[in-house]
Order: structure tokens, then sequence, then C-alpha cells
């Protein structure tokens, strides 16, 4: 992983860093090529990816963003993970109480997001956790010159076009700092030295803004990089249709902005897996779970499988038939997608096998927030306002 230069001091491997950058949950790297030269120009490598401080950490949230800081830690890239404390209050969130948002970042979103880590294969202690508003004491004016130069490259059209970063539609009523959330978030990047910001598909506006102003105010061009979004748990088949057409229509615009809407999210709690939920609620949540029988497309158990389930794997995935008792062990997630297709797997029997995995994955977390550490943080933000 790390290779060893002449001088001893170690350097980062182009070839693997790319690999790891691109292995999946990875959807999009803008681009490969510039990372690749970064590294071999001997740049060091500073990723972050930020989190508005609201709800309960997710499958998506906690696991899926969490995986590819696993990777990225795995080949030597220094890592951060944002607290966006400030952005969660112009956002409005856990009923836009700065205290309040500031005590939950650093108690329980930062144990969930540790733990989250823990889970897929990293290591939390080498992550670095940054709170926006420390940050922001810590630059002054150094902070406020680079959101305002941010601002002044980008028109106010773009940045309305731009609200979906914070899950806000143009047609919504904005207050003018939900507006301001965009360059802050370009400028948080400049303002710590960040040349992989990271983050779920949803956030690719900010990070293009980012990469199309870098060069020319901050000397820099930074290489995006763009997560799968979990589908929704609960999809309804409607939106589920609008969904596989988006897809199949080659609009990549549109088929983002539809998956958007409907993706799991912890201020729609119903769509949601989160990640300490106990081992029933994890067994109704599947069990209620959109899951056409012989769909593969935007199936929301086949990714929660193919995204989670199969990551890490070594041993066979099993599904019992619970009529015939026949048991069927699938070594990749394609296997278990062709058998699906085929119907040879019924949607109640994945719904079974994927409540069991779950559970076993989840444990630590579970384990961390109703028996560990972490119980007093759940029990405080159960009882908070969680507003969208
Ligand atoms: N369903 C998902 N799958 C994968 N990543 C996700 C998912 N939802 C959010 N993320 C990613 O997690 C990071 C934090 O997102 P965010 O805090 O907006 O989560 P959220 O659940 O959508 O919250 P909210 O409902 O408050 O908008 C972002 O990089 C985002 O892209
Ligand atoms: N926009 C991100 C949160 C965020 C805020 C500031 C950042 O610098 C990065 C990320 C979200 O909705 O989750």
């Amino acid at each position: 992983m790390l290779c060893s230069t002449l001088s001893g001091v170690s350097a980062l491997d182009p070839e693997k860093v790319v690999e790891a950058a691109l292995r999946e949950p990875t959807e999009e790297l803008l681009t490969p090529d510039r990372l690749k030269s970064l590294v071999e120009n001997g740049v060091p490598l500073v990723h972050y990816i930020g989190f508005e401080i609201s709800g309960l950490v997710h499958l998506g949230t906690g696991l899926i963003s969490m995986q590819k800081v696993a990777d990225l830690q795995s080949v030597g890239v220094k890592t951060k993970v944002f607290l966006a404390d400030y952005h969660s209050w112009i956002n409005r969130k856990l009923g836009g109480d700065l205290d309040v948002i500031r005590r939950v970042a650093g108690g329980y979103f930062k144990e969930a997001l540790r733990v989250s880590l823990r889970i897929v294969g990293g290591d939390p202690d080498k992550t670095e956790f940054i709170l926006g508003s420390e940050l922001y004491e810590k630059l002054g004016l150094d902070y406020f010159t680079n959101v305002l130069r941010v601002s002044m490259e980008t028109t106010l059209s773009r940045v309305r076009r731009s609200v979906t970063i914070l899950g806000r539609s143009e047609s919504e009523a904005l207050s003018f700092a939900q507006l301001l959330y965009v360059p802050m978030q370009v400028a948080d990047i400049f303002s710590m030295g960040v040349n992989i910001p990271h983050g779920g598909m949803d956030q690719r506006k900010a990070h293009v803004i980012a990469i199309e102003v870098g060069e020319k105010l901050f000397g820099y061009k930074p290489v995006a990089l763009h997560h799968h979004l979990l589908p929704g748990l609960q999809l309804d088949a409607s939106d589920w249709k609008k969904l596989v057409e988006a897809k199949n229509s080659g609009d990549k615009e549109l088929f983002r902005e539809t998956l958007v809407n409907i993706k799991m999210s912890k201020s729609k709690p119903e769509t949601a897996l989160f990640i300490h939920d106990s081992e029933e609620e994890i067994r109704s949540k599947i069990g209620r779970a959109f899951c056409p029988a012989g769909e593969v497309e935007m199936n929301p158990l086949l990714e929660i499988a193919r995204y989670i389930v199969f990551r890490n794997r070594k041993e066979p995935f099993e599904v019992v038939n619970k009529k015939t008792g026949e048991r069927r062990a699938f070594n990749t997630y394609g296997e278990l997608e062709e058998a699906f297709r085929e119907r040879l797997v019924h949607p109640a029997d994945l719904k079974e096998a994927l409540s069991r995995e779950l559970a076993e994955i989840l444990a630590p977390a579970r384990k961390h927030f109703t028996e560990g550490p972490g119980r007093s943080f759940l029990e405080e933000i159960k009882e908070l306002r969680i507003t969208r």
C-alpha cells in the first residue's frame, strides 16, 4: 500500500490510490487521471466528507459514507470528517438551536460515525473530526474571505440551482442564509486544504463549483469523489417506476434528481434503517420494505445486499426457502441478483436472510448505543425535535 522511496519517506502508490478511490460505492471520480497525477507529483492527499447534524445516522450516511473513508485510509490518504454545525443551523435542523446542534455534533454524531467507520473496517482514531464552528473561529477573517471569494466567482442562479446539496429545491421559500450555505460548503474545502472532497451524488454541485473556481482562487483543482446513494426502504411503486424510467432514459441529471428525492434520509425516518436499530426493528423495517419479486433494478433490498452485505464478504450468503427448506448459497452479489431475477429467490426469503445479516453487521453499533458509552447520546437525540 505505502511505497518506500529512496529518501526513506513513504509515498503513496498512484495505482492503488486510484483503485481504492474508484472501488464501489464510488459512482463518480472527477477525475482518476488528476488523482493519479497528484500522487505521482507527491502532493499530500487530504480527503473530507461533511455531515449535517440532525436526526439519526442510517445505513447510507453511516456505512456507505464511511466505506470510502476506510478505502482511502487503507492506501494512506489522510481523511477528515466535517461536522457541519453552522450549516445545520442555517438549514434549521434540530429546531434551529445552535447549542443543541453543537452538543449533538460532538456527542451522538461523532460517536455514530466513529462506530460506522469501525464496522466497515476503518480506524476512527486515524480520522480527524472537525467541528465547523471551531474551524471558522480559528480561521476568522480568512474563512469569511474564502466565502466571499467563492461567492464572487459564482452567480446567484448557479447558487439557487445548487441548493439540492442542502436537501432543498429551487422552488422552496429559502432564506438568504440557505443560499449562503452553498459558497460556505465550497469554501470549507479550501479552508481545510482538502484536495479530495467526498460526498454522496447529491453533493456533486458543490464539488463541481469547487473544481471550477479552485485553480483561479486557491491555486489548485480538487478531485471530487461521489458515492452511490442508497434508496429509501419504503419506495412506493410509482416513485420506483419513475426512478427506473429516469435511469433507462440515459438522462443522468434526471436520474440523479429523481434519486435524491427518494434516497434513504434521516429526516424521513420511515425510509431509513438506522445503525443502532434493534433486531426487531431491523426485521420489521426490512419486512415492510419495497421488494418486488424478480425486479433487480433499483430494488432497495438488493442494493443493501450489494453495497453492504457483499462488500467485504468472505463466506457465502445463505438464503433459505421458508416453504421448502431448500438452502441456496451465494458467493457474489451477481449470483444473488441472477437468482432473484429468475425468481429462484422469493422476496420473503431474501428479507429473512438480510435481516439476519444486517443484525450481525450492525451489532457493534447497537451494543455501543444501547449498552455502551453511546447510550446517553442516543437517548438525548431521540428526545430532540428532528426538523427538516
Ligand atoms: N441514502 C444515502 N446513501 C448514501 N449516502 C447518503 C445517503 N443519504 C445521505 N448520504 C450522504 O451522507 C452525507 C450526509 O448527508 P445528509 O446529512 O444530508 O444525510 P440525509 O440522511 O440525507 O439527511 P437529511 O435528511 O437531513 O438531508 C452526504 O455526503 C450524503 O450524500
Ligand atoms: N451538504 C452536506 C453537509 C455538508 C456541509 C458542509 C460541508 O463542507 C460539507 C458537507 C449535507 O447535506 O449533508
